[in-house]
């Protein structure tokens, strides 16, 4: 399947990431939408922003600028941060999608992509829309790879015993990355 399609083209049982073709609308219609919403007086660089969660609720959110201007936040950013404080935690985002007015569509900054990977599986999809509402998708992995995660942490045991030395488990995490 293209990976570069028209959002408004699929058909309704049609899975793109294992989401229904009703799902990737309501994801390009919302994060559109929420575009409008943005605050960009400086760069005037709209982004919009959307999240499908498990729950079925969409999040939306918008790059909200300062004149202070790296007190800013991406609109990746200010959605998930809200719906982290709505209480969504990892594994409770399936798909995030975002629009600009550009073409070929804007990607998450890095920044936002380490934002993202706190709280959203590796293989979750990140649709892209250009200004002409066509997407781009990418899976997070694919946007970071070998990424750095939560569970990279040491535990105070790991601390107390010098770290983690663990072969197998560091080979497959690094598959796994
Ligand atoms: O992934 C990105 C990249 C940029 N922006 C915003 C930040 C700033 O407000 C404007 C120009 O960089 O776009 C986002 O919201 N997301």
């Amino acid at each position: 399947m293209s990976s570069h399609t028209k959002g408004h083209a699929r058909h309704d049982t049609a899975l793109i990431h294992g989401l229904s073709g009703s799902e990737v609308q309501t994801l390009s219609e919302t994060c559109i939408e929420a575009k409008g919403r943005a605050y960009c007086p400086y760069s005037n660089f709209r982004v919009g922003c959307s999240l499908l969660l498990t729950n079925g609720t969409i999040v939306q959110g918008a790059n909200v600028e300062n004149a202070a201007y790296p007190v800013g936040t991406c609109a990746e950013r200010v959605t998930i941060g809200t719906a982290v404080v709505q209480g969504a935690r990892k594994g409770d985002i399936r798909a995030i999608a975002v629009a600009t007015d550009i073409s070929p569509p804007a990607s998450p900054c890095g920044m936002c992509r380490q934002f993202i990977r706190e709280f959203c599986e590796l293989n979750m999809p990140v649709f892209m829309y250009d200004k002409e509402g066509k997407s781009t998708i990418m899976t997070l992995e694919q946007l970071l790879p070998m990424s750095f995660g939560p569970e990279k942490l040491l535990s105070t045991d790991e601390i107390a015993n010098g770290g983690r030395d663990d072969l197998a488990r560091s080979t497959s995490e690094l598959g796994n990355a």
